[in-house]
């Protein structure tokens, strides 16, 4: 007998069970429990007195007292969205600085502004916007990363705390290449100063928000810092984010600095940083040699499209590391990314693997006169790696990710209406406005979901049972 349900929601459910199954249940019955978890998810038959296969479900499981709520047929009930890369201080800039490349954007724009969290007053004024922000766009866990300062960066984790989103934080480490004045003294300054944002999580209020070892990448971190880092994530079991081969420039520097590593992936084996509890994000550039390593390790990739994209850095084939059966999860990477979203990471995931796969069009026409096909992502796997796939990449499918009975119950209400949105149900049409018609299917309002929804759509935001937005 599963646990007794108090609410009940009846209506288009729709979930990942795995990379190569999307369930759609049209109509399903999803019971939560008062703690906040999944009690049961049955499907209806669509041709069957709802009313009454309902209060069937609901006796079967002992939850005849549960309050019911219906969703109107151009409502969605999708488990909540992972951004498995995002920077809090550099949302202020988001959507601009395109024209850079990566190094130089680092430089001109990500390291000054940075700075400015040196000031906890800064961070007390953004950090609240940031995070409410992700909220909105239905983002129910996110791997944040802050600055260099621990106090900001402890603002941060309380801001995550406090509005309810499950999360990731990281102080950011680097005592080498920080442009005009951005590093720390020197690799034991920032290991001291990482512990003490360590010790700094048992004031936390929150079990839903944990610490994160981030070294910021290969080249604005020393050695001995990238090994130390690599000691204190094994000797407290934590997780730890940074990034990895997203721009050609970035990797040749990295091969200048490292010429004793074999590649990029190869620096963070070889100081203590590459296992299960890795997320390297970007990982446009590897090699063959390069996914296997990460395969072997139990690391994976949080791909980030739109930054790609925004900062000309290359277009990621996520086949390929699906294929190496590499764990893939979505971020955003705000501000190399200019969007928030994860729905826009979505639909950017399936434009870049288009990408990938005309480069590969033009060079198998070239070498042998036809076209081998590149199997482009599905909306079903760019689905499973926004939500499942994210769960698996951070190590907490346990708790999150799809509607599995027993699971904390992280979930969106979309309402698809455009003639519910904005002030009284008054129509607000913009470019994003998404319309539903009597031929829409519960797979066309997925895909309507992915490919034209906004925000505005995202009508409530559950973590762990509690309503968040
Ligand atoms: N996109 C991105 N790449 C990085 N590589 C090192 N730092 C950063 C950053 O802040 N953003
Ligand atoms: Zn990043």
């Amino acid at each position: 007998m599963s646990p007794v349900a108090v609410t009940v929601f009846v209506g288009t459910i729709v979930h990942s069970r795995s990379l190569t199954e999307l369930e759609i249940l049209s109509p399903g019955v999803l019971g939560v429990t008062a703690g906040g978890k999944v009690a049961f998810l049955e499907s209806l038959s669509s041709d069957s007195d709802r009313d009454a296969s309902t209060t069937k479900i609901l006796q079967a499981h002992g939850s005849e007292k549960a309050h019911v709520r219906k969703l109107s047929p151009h409502t969605l009930l999708l488990p909540g969205l992972i951004d498995t890369h995002v920077h809090a201080p550099q949302y202020a800039f988001t959507g601009t600085g395109y024209t850079l490349p990566l190094l130089n954007w680092l430089e001109k724009y990500t390291f000054p502004q940075e700075k400015r969290f040196a000031s906890t007053t800064h961070a007390e004024t953004l950090y609240p916007k940031a995070v409410s922000r992700s909220l909105r766009c239905g983002t129910t866990t996110a791997a944040w990363y802050g600055t260099l300062h621990v106090p900001a960066t402890k603002i941060l984790a309380q801001t995550c705390a406090r509005l309810g989103q499950r999360a990731f934080v990281g102080k950011v480490c680097m005592d080498r290449n920080g442009g005009d004045g951005y590093v720390e003294e020197n690799a034991a300054d920032s290991l001291q100063t990482t512990q003490e944002f360590l010790d700094s999580f048992e004031k936390i209020e929150s079990d839903r928000v944990k610490p994160i070892i981030t070294p910021r990448f290969a080249i604005s971190c020393t050695p001995e810092l990238l090994r130390g880092l690599g000691d204190m994530a094994e000797k407290n079991s934590l997780p730890i984010q940074t990034h990895c081969s997203e721009n050609a420039a970035e990797c040749a520097f990295v091969q200048e600095l490292f010429p004793e590593s074999k590649n990029y992936v190869d620096v963070y084996a070889q100081h203590n940083l590459l296992n299960p509890r890795t997320i390297l994000a970007h990982c446009v550039h590897l090699s063959d040699a390069e996914r296997k390593a990460l395969r072997k390790s139990g690391a994976g990739v949080s791909h980030c499209p739109v930054s790609n994209f925004g900062l000309d850095s290359g277009a990621c084939d996520v086949r390929a590391l699906l294929d190496e059966q590499c764990k893939v999860g979505l971020g955003t990477d705000v501000a190399g990314g200019w969007s928030m979203s994860i729905v826009e990471a979505m639909r950017s995931a399936i434009i870049a693997s288009r990408v990938v796969g005309f480069g590969k069009r033009e060079v198998a026409k070239i070498q042998d006169g036809h076209t081998t096909a590149h199997k482009t992502l599905s909306l079903a796997e760019v689905f499973y790696l926004a939500t499942l796939g994210g769960a698996e990449l951070l190590n907490i499918q346990q708790s999150t990710g799809n509607f599995m009975r027993g699971k904390e119950f992280d979930a969106l209400v979309v309402d698809l209406d455009a003639s519910t949105i904005g002030q009284g149900g008054k129509e607000e049409l913009g470019t994003r406005t998404v319309e539903v018609f009597d031929h829409d299917d519960a797979a066309a309002m997925l895909e309507k979901f992915v490919f034209v929804s906004d925000d505005r759509n995202i009508r409530e935001v559950y973590v762990a049972g509690s309503k968040v937005i």
